[in-house]
């Protein structure tokens, strides 16, 4: 038996445990890496396979993107309060109950904070429009950026989650990565500028124009009014992103509930609210379109499909990106926190693995296949994490002057 089968096997047993009423279908990646250890079997790249298996296009690929976005946002999420702590929760301990464990393990290091925007500072909602931030977690924000260098690292386009977080001494990184602009308040624009001119003189090339596929090579900074813009890899898709945009609002305007979401370097199909029973169809489309722009690829997340360029970028090469632009490429002293919600995040949790680095913290209330260590439930627990870490550090640093 291939790999691939023994995935597929695996994942249709878990599913048919799950659809037998046993257990609600949000228990499906728990249910799979419970076989993987009774069989022996390495459960998170077997899993992950599964998933990328269904991210290509054509054949059965489409039932495999339905249940993954239904196993990933489940419609209702059982209560964790009161039960005994499942060994996923052993495995990826509450950020909030090891908070101490964890601002030990940064002393002396430099923190970064690196941030998801839907589902990590926001709540779901069914509107993507109307995803909006609490004033409460804006504030909380700013006084994050006051002590730590910090990231808003989103699958929306830029100037949309800007129009929800507005904050300008924050480092965005919108369209999953794909377009990176520093902070617009003048202190720290200063303090972009010198650390890219310092990087530049030691070891890239300075352009001024974008040349997406040597992205290894060059950095793309230039200057936009008082925009610091960083980075943006994926400048040449833009015409055939529109192109696939206006064809996606055709084709899908006659589904009920179906939104396309234009996010300059990618694209978002909502699903959210949309009838189950149209998902395979309006899914169906959507590959349909994308059988004829093979430079584009579709992956999944929160009961959304989004469709971005096949190039080599992703959440983990912003959060590196970010980091080599800060001064840290190769340095022990930093330490970044980085919060997310999503599939796309993990891609950022790996590269911290990699590295050997700071901290992945996943927001979730039911057991996901994840790098992260850590977990918190929601947006409310994040908001809380992140005004501990401001105590932590004003207490810390009162210390110290004393
Ligand atoms: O990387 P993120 O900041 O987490 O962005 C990922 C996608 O988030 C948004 O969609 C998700 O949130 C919506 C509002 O709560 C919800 O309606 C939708 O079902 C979720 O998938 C955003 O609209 C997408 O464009 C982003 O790609």
């Amino acid at each position: 038996m291939t790999n691939r089968n023994v995935n597929k096997t695996i994942l249709e047993l878990a599913m048919s445990i799950s659809n037998s009423g046993a257990l609600p279908r949000a228990a499906v990646p728990g249910i799979m890496a419970l076989l993987c250890g009774v069989l022996g079997l390495p459960q998170k790249k077997l899993f992950l396979k599964t998933l990328e298996d269904g991210s290509g296009k054509g054949g059965t690929k489409v039932n495999t993107w339905i249940d993954s976005m239904r196993a990933s946002s489940p419609t209702r999420v059982k209560s964790t309060q009161n039960q005994d702590p499942s060994p996923w929760t052993l495995y990826h301990p509450s950020a909030l109950n090891l908070f101490d464990q964890i601002v030990c393990e940064s002393k002396g290091k430099q923190i970064v904070t690196f941030l998801d925007y839907d589902g990590t500072l926001s709540p779901i909602v069914a509107d993507p429009d109307k995803a909006y931030m609490s004033q409460k977690m804006r504030a909380t924000l700013k006084d994050i950026a006051r002590h730590f260098p910090t990231a808003i690292v989103s699958g929306r386009c830029i100037d949309k989650v800007y129009s929800f977080v507005r904050l300008a001494e924050l480092y965005y990184a919108g369209s999953h990565g794909m377009d990176i602009k520093g902070p617009t308040n003048r202190r720290s624009t200063k303090k972009v500028r010198k650390s890219f001119h310092n990087q530049i003189n030691e070891t890239k090339i300075f352009i001024m124009v974008s040349f997406p596929l040597i992205i290894d090579s060059y950095f793309f900074v230039f200057f936009q009014g008082n925009e610091a813009v960083l980075f943006q890899p994926a400048s040449e898709f833009l015409p055939m992103i529109n192109e696939v945009y206006n064809i996606l609002v055709d084709k899908t305007k006659s589904v009920p509930g179906a939104k396309v979401e234009n996010n300059k370097f990618c694209l978002s199909v909502h699903f959210r609210c949309v009838d189950e029973k149209s998902w395979a169809p309006l899914a169906e489309q959507v590959s349909l379109v994308l059988d004829h722009y093979p430079k584009l690829k579709l992956t999944q997340g929160r009961k959304v499909l989004e469709i971005r360029p096949t190039i080599k970028w992703d959440k983990g090469k912003a959060l590196e990106f970010l980091l080599e632009s800060l001064g840290y490429a190769n340095s022990d002293n930093v330490f970044p926190i980085y919060i997310g919600d999503d599939r796309t995040d993990e891609d950022a949790f790996k590269v911290l693995r990699k590295r050997g680095q700071g901290i992945g913290i996943l927001v979730s209330k039911i057991p996901k296949e994840t790098d992260a260590s850590y977990t918190l439930q929601d947006p409310t627990e994040v908001g809380q994490f992140l005004r501990h870490l401001v105590e932590w550090k004003r207490t810390s640093t009162q210390y110290h002057k004393l």
